[in-house]
């Protein structure tokens, strides 16, 4: 598998810098420059489509639903001037700073 450690992080520096950008020539400049509503309208058409695939599709369809989910995701983060970082930050901060090897192949009871 190929190294996508930063591909999240690049993406979001790619969305900030359509900000400025013709939303002749970018579907994201258009996005951004199209208001607040029209971003949250698209996180959510994208959610309930990784809930439909998620329910009954096909892995590949519930893959790319998932990427369009996170692409839309990043671009309201960006639209709200909320730093992709923050979310690593407070995902980190759940996860714990020590231990972590431990917490991840720790045991859990059968369901
Ligand atoms: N990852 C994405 C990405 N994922 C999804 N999409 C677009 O999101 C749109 C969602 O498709 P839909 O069918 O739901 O909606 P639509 O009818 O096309 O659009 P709406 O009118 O409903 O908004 C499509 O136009 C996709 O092309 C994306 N557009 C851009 N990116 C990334 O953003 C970068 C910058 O791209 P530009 O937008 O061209 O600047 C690119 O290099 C890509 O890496």
């Amino acid at each position: 598998m190929s190294d996508n450690r930063h591909m999240l992080d690049e993406l979001y520096q790619v969305i900030l810098s359509r900000k400025n950008a013709s939303p002749d020539s970018s579907y994201t400049a258009s996005l951004l420059q199209g208001g607040l509503d029209r971003i949250l309208k698209k996180v959510g058409e994208e959610a309930t489509e990784v809930v439909i695939a998620g329910k009954g599709g096909e892995q590949a369809q519930l893959t790319c639903e998932a990427a369009d989910l996170c692409y839309h995701l990043l671009v309201l983060l960006a639209a709200r001037d909320v730093p992709v970082e923050a979310v690593w930050d407070e995902l980190r901060r759940r996860f714990g700073t020590s231990g972590i090897a431990e917490k991840a192949s720790r045991k859990l009871p059968p369901a």
